[in-house]
């Protein structure tokens, strides 16, 4: 049975006054709380240190020091995150965009803002364990890891107006604390390098925050996207790609339209070459979100080697170590995945590792049921340098138990792509190959 989320303080009222509904309970949902159960292809886990001091502190503590803090820090805080509450404005914004400098604008700790973000969730059961697994401890790095995460974090139109998830209640999809479940996750993770898909919520909610975290945010929204056929949608939805400003410089940023036979279709890149300001070694990464749905394997295997050609000449034939983040939309079965692994750029696919032998691809990295029928597909990927990167850690995915009998998006979790998260080191040799 799930714990529920604790805590209900003072705090909470001047939430709720401010404008943030509160969702009656859930109800009793599936699976567990804490995972009792590692999934049958993963390796022996070896969970890395939490980052985050306040995702392990207690309830009692989390409660003082939300009610303590509302007076200053929260408040302030509470606010950044009730503006991203109504966003009109957001789907008025011309298209491409990097966001501005964030450095005049306030900062925000990121323990508050999960503080704030618990609160919110308070009635929701908690958020699932998922564990690190150490993939290489005999050679150590030198440089501090990069931490990636790849995440198709499902559209707010497109959830909950095309979607047409037959067993995900309609209050699991609310905004407000969907919202809240995102960024939970990524400031569980606090990744370095964030590589989003299916973003209609990027001005008015992830850049406005994320900046004040200290990220430097690019979305590049598809041309046509199917949420402006949805009504009182948010804008269009893109990838988006976002860096921590304190550990990377950027040297290069292009955003593409793939084509497809020659044509232009509606999937977008993301590629950015950064520097690391510790080490000063560079390296290209990229995000991408391929075209959808059976049938259209050829479209996508085109648009793949429209993205190689274009990663091809970005790292000038592969000098520039790489990274490529993407809901490719495609099975380890289809020829863009074979593309990606054959290529000239040396790539292999992070996800691997985690398997007993290293050669074969998770079950699933997404899992929903349509009115059309249940989907189980592995179609997210982390791909990089197999010569010049190392993949020290990896998060594990959640297993079948913890997803639970209606599988996602749930009260738990707020897509219906699980988020996958890698810690890269570079290798010791900077012989300008990857
Ligand atoms: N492609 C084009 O050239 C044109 C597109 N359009 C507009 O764009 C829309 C299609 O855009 P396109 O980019 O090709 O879209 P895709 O086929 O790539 O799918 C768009 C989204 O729908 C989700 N999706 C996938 N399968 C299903 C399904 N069975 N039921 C519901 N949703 C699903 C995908 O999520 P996930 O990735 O998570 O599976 C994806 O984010 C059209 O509906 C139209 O409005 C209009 C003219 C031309
Ligand atoms: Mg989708």
């Amino acid at each position: 049975m799930y714990q529920s989320r604790r805590r209900l303080c003072s705090a909470l009222l001047h939430r709720d006054a401010a404008g943030l509904r509160r969702r009656p309970g859930p109800g009793p949902g599936p699976g567990p709380g804490p995972r009792g159960q590692r999934s049958p292809w993963a390796a022996a886990p070896r969970p890395a240190p939490p980052r985050l001091p306040a995702a392990a502190s207690g309830a009692a503590t989390l409660c003082a020091r939300t009610a303590c803090s509302m007076g200053n820090g929260t408040s302030r805080l509470y606010s950044a995150l009730a503006k991203t509450l109504n966003s009109s404005a957001a789907s008025q914004h011309p298209q491409y965009l990097e966001s501005p400098d964030p450095e005049h604008l306030e900062p925000i700790d990121p323990k508050e803002l999960l503080e704030e973000c618990r609160a919110v969730l308070q009635s929701r059961p908690p958020r699932f364990q998922r564990d690190f697994v150490d993939l290489k401890t005999d050679c150590p790095s030198s440089h501090p890891l990069i931490r990636v995460m790849q995440w198709n974090i499902l559209a707010q139109a497109l959830g909950e107006g095309k979607d047409n998830f037959a067993q995900c209640p309609v209050e699991a999809l609310r905004w407000e604390e969907r919202k809240c479940l995102i960024l939970e996750e990524i400031l569980a993770y606090q990744p370095d390098i964030l590589c989003l898909q299916e973003v209609d919520h990027y001005f008015d909610t992830f850049q406005p925050l994320l900046s004040r975290l200290g990220y430097r945010g690019t979305f590049f929204p598809k041309p046509l996207s199917p949420c402006l056929d949805v009504e009182h949608n948010n804008g269009p939805d893109g990838c988006a790609l976002f860096f921590l400003q304190n550990r990377f410089k950027l040297v290069h940023s292009t955003n593409i339209r793939l084509t497809a036979m020659a044509l232009k279709t509606n999937q977008v890149a993301i590629i950015q070459t950064l520097e690391c300001k510790e080490s000063g070694r560079q390296f290209c990464i990229a995000v991408t979100h391929l075209k959808a749905r059976s049938g259209w394997e050829q479209f996508r295997s085109a648009q793949g080697c429209d993205l190689l050609r274009n990663l091809q000449n970005i790292t000038q034939g592969a000098k520039i170590p790489l990274i490529v983040c993407g809901d490719f939309n495609a099975e380890p079965t289809e020829d863009v995945y074979k593309h990606f692994a054959s290529s000239s750029l040396n790539l292999s696919s992070a996800y691997k590792l985690l398997s007993p032998d290293g050669q074969s691809e998770p079950p699933y990295t997404s899992w929903k049921i349509r009115t059309s029928g249940e989907y189980r597909h592995t179609l997210d990927y982390i791909w990089y340098s197999k010569h010049s990167l190392s993949v020290r850690s990896a998060l594990d995915l959640l297993t079948e138990e913890q997803i639970g009998a209606s599988r996602l998006p749930s009260f738990n979790y707020p897509s219906d792509h699980l988020s996958l998260v890698c810690d890269f080191s570079f290798n010791k040799e900077p012989d300008g190959l990857s």
